[in-house]
C-alpha cells in the first residue's frame, strides 16, 4: 500500500485540506461531551434555564457546522480516491500493454482484469478508509482519554483497559482473517477466468451438450468463493457484538463507579455524562478503525497482485543490445539469421537454428505441417516474443535493437485468427492508422476484396461492429483483418494463415490485387494450403522448426519430398504436372 502512495501526490493539495477539516471534525466532536457536562452541571442542576438554552444552541450550532464540514470532506474524499484509482487502472494498463506476451502471459487476461477493477476498487477503499477512519482512531483515542482523565483519572483507566481488550480481540481476529482474503482474490480470478471462458465458448458448449457440466464448474468456482467469504464473515461476526457487550460494560461500570463518586461528593453528575460520552466517542473511533483493519488485508493483498505488474522488470532488455549487424548491406530487407526460440515452459525449441532471407517485392511464403512452427515465425517478427540465440534483422539491423513502437509500426500484421474491434468498420480501419482518408480505407477494401460486401451494408463503413466482430462471417473478418493492415502502407506485410476462411475465388483475386500492392514491401506469406502460395517467388518449406526447403513451386516439387507430400495430398495430377 506504502508503493502506490505516489499515486496520491497529484492529490497533495486535496489531501491537505481534507486533513484540516478532518482535525476541525474531531475537535467539535470531542468538544461536545464538555458542553454535555456543563448543561448539566450549571445549567440543569442550578435551574438555569437561560443557560441550558445558551450552551444547547451553541451545541446545535456546533452540530450543523460538524455536518458541513463532514460533507466536504466526504466529498474531497471521493475525488481524490477515485482519481487515484483511475490513475492506477492507467498505469496498470499502460504496463500491461509494455509487457511481452510471456510476461502478459504469467498473469493472464483474467488475472489482470481482475487487478485492473476489483483490486483497485479494494485499494481505493483501503485507502479512503485509512484516511478517514483509521487516521482519526488514535487521535480521538488519545484526546478523548485526556479529556476523560481531567474529569476522573480512575475511570479514563477503565475506558483505557476497555480499549486494550478491543485491540487484542482485533489483532487476533484479523490474523485469522488476513489468509483467508489473499484466496478470495486468487478465487475472483478463477470466477473470471471460467465466466469468460463459458460465454466465450457459448456455441462449443451447446453444440457439445456440455451446459449442465459447465453450469457445475461456474458453479464449484462460486461456491469455493461463496464458502471462503462466508467463513471470512463468520470470524468478524463475532467480533463486533462482543466489542458492544466490551462497550456496555464500560458504560454501566462508568455509571456505578461515578455514581458512587457523585454520593461521596467528587464528581458531578454532568461528568459522569462526558465520561459516558468520552468512552462512547473513543470506542466508537476504536471501532471504525478496526472495520479499516478488516478491510486493510484485503488491500494490503491487492496491492501487492497491482504492484506485482507495476514493478515488473521487463527481461526485454537483455536482447535490447545493439547488435553488430548493423552494417550489414542495406538489401535484402528482411533476414532470420540461426533463429532458435523456445516457449516458456516448453521442454524444447519450436524453431531450431533457422535462417532464411525474404526480399524486397517478392513475396515469401511458409507452408509446413500443423504444429511446425509457422505462426510462431509470424509472431517472432513483430516481437511478440524474444528469440533466444539468433538474430532476425530488417534492413541489416537487428530488431532487438529497435523499439517496439518503431519496428511495428513498419509492419502490417493480420493475425491467424481475425480480431475485430468492437465500433464501426470505420473504426477497425482507423486501428490500422489512424489518420486514414476515405480514398485509402476504399482502396485498401478494394484489395482485400471487401468492398463490395460494406458497400452492400445499409451503413456502409459506419456499420456496427460487434465486440470481437461477432456479426461478420470468418471469411468477411479475414478480409477486414487484411484490408485493416493493408491502409498502414507497412515496409513487411505478415499474412498468418489469414486467407484459410477465403473461397478459392476470393483467394486468387485477393493475392492478385496484392501483388501490386506489395511490390515495394517484404510480403511474408503462411499458409497451409499450396494454392494460396504457389505464385510466390520463394516458398520455405517448414519441417519441426527447420527449413527443410527452399525455391519456387516447381522447384520444391522437383526437389522436396516434404513439398512433394503436402503438395500430392491438395493437388490433382494435372495440377502436380
Ligand atoms: N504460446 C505457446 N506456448 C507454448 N507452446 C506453444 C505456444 N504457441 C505455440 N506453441 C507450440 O509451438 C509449436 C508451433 O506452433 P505454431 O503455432 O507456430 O505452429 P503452426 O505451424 O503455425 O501450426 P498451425 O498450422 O496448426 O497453425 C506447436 O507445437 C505448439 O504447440
Amino acid at each position: 500500500m506504502i508503493k502506490l502512495l505516489r499515486f496520491l501526490s497529484p492529490y497533495k493539495g486535496r489531501v491537505r485540506i481534507m486533513l484540516v477539516l478532518m482535525f476541525l471534525q474531531m475537535l467539535g466532536t470531542l468538544y461536545v461531551p464538555t458542553l454535555t457536562a456543563d448543561i448539566v452541571n450549571k445549567g440543569i442542576i442550578n435551574g438555569n434555564l437561560k443557560l441550558v438554552w445558551g450552551i444547547g444552541g451553541f451545541m446545535l450550532l456546533i452540530a450543523v457546522l460538524i455536518a458541513g464540514v463532514s460533507i466536504l470532506q466526504t466529498y474531497l474524499s471521493t475525488s481524490v480516491f477515485t482519481g487515484m484509482g483511475r490513475d492506477i487502472r492507467s498505469a496498470l494498463f499502460k504496463k500491461s500493454q509494455s509487457l511481452t506476451i510471456n510476461e502478459f502471459n504469467r498473469f493472464g487476461p483474467d488475472s489482470m482484469i481482475t487487478r485492473c477493477t476489483n483490486d483497485i476498487t479494494q485499494i481505493q477503499q483501503g485507502y479512503m478508509a485509512a484516511i478517514e477512519m483509521l487516521l482519526p482512531a488514535p487521535i480521538m483515542a488519545v484526546a478523548g482519554l485526556l479529556l476523560a482523565f481531567s474529569k476522573s483519572p480512575a475511570l479514563a483507566l477503565l475506558i483505557a483497559a476497555a480499549m486494550v481488550v478491543i485491540c487484542i480481540l482485533t489483532v487476533w481476529i484479523g490474523s485469522k482473517a488476513m489468509k483467508l482474503f489473499a484466496g478470495l482474490q486468487v478465487m475472483l480470478d478463477r470466477i473470471n477466468r471460467v465466466l469468460r471462458e463459458n460465454l466465450a465458448g457459448i456455441r462449443v458448449i451447446r453444440a457439445f451438450n456440455r451446459s449442465e457440466f459447465e453450469q457445475k464448474r461456474t458453479d464449484k468456482t462460486y461456491e469455493e468463493y461463496a464458502f471462503t467469504a462466508i467463513r471470512v464473515n463468520k470470524i468478524f461476526a463475532v467480533l463486533l457484538p462482543v466489542i458492544m457487550v466490551i462497550m456496555n460494560v464500560c458504560t454501566i461500570l462508568i455509571i456505578a463507579l461515578g455514581g458512587q463518586n457523585v454520593a461521596n461528593g467528587q464528581m458531578e453528575i454532568g461528568d459522569i455524562m462526558a465520561l459516558i460520552e468520552y468512552a462512547f466517542l473513543i470506542l466508537m473511533y476504536l471501532v471504525m478503525g478496526i472495520m479499516v483493519i478488516m478491510i486493510f488485508p484485503r488491500a494490503q493483498t491487492c496491492a501487492g497482485r497491482v504492484n506485482e505488474v507495476l514493478d515488473l522488470c521487463s527481461d526485454r532488455s537483455g536482447a535490447d543490445t545493439p547488435d553488430d549487424c548493423r552494417a550489414v548491406v542495406k538489401a535484402p530487407k528482411l533476414e532470420f539469421c540461426n533463429v532458435t526460440f523456445q516457449y516458456q515452459g516448453a521442454e524444447e525449441p519450436v524453431l531450431n537454428n533457422l535462417s532464411f532471407t525474404a526480399d524486397i517485392g517478392k513475396t515469401t511464403a511458409i507452408i509446413g505441417g500443423t504444429g511446425s512452427g509457422k505462426s510462431t515465425i509470424a509472431s517472432l517478427i513483430p516481437r511478440f516474443y524474444d528469440i533466444q540465440s539468433g538474430e532476425i534483422r530488417i534492413d541489416g539491423e537487428n530488431i532487438a535493437s529497435m523499439s517496439e513502437e518503431n519496428l511495428r509500426e513498419r509492419i502490417g500484421f493480420v493475425p491467424q485468427k481475425s480480431f475485430l474491434f468492437s465500433g464501426t468498420i470505420l473504426d477497425n480501419f482507423r486501428h490500422g492508422k489512424k489518420d486514414v482518408t476515405l480514398t485509402e480505407i476504399r482502396h485498401a477494401a478494394d484489395i482485400a476484396q471487401i468492398s463490395d460486401f460494406i458497400d452492400s451494408l445499409d451503413e456502409g463503413y459506419e456499420t456496427r461492429v460487434s465486440q470481437g466482430g461477432g456479426n461478420f462471417s470468418g471469411g468477411q473478418k479475414q478480409r477486414l483483418s487484411i484490408a485493416r493492415a493493408l491502409v498502414r502502407k507497412p515496409e513487411i506485410y505478415v499474412f498468418d494463415d489469414s486467407f484459410s476462411a477465403l473461397d478459392f475465388k476470393t483467394d486468387a483475386k485477393l493475392r492478385m490485387a496484392l501483388k501490386g500492392e506489395v511490390k515495394d514491401a517484404v510480403a511474408i506469406l503462411v499458409a497451409q494450403r499450396i494454392s494460396t502460395i504457389m505464385d510466390a517467388e520463394q516458398i520455405i518449406v517448414l519441417d519441426e522448426g527447420r527449413v527443410d526447403g527452399t525455391g519456387t513451386h516447381k522447384e520444391l516439387l522437383a526437389n522436396c519430398a516434404v513439398y512433394q507430400q503436402i503438395a500430392k495430398s491438395q493437388l490433382s495430377e494435372e495440377e502436380l504436372s
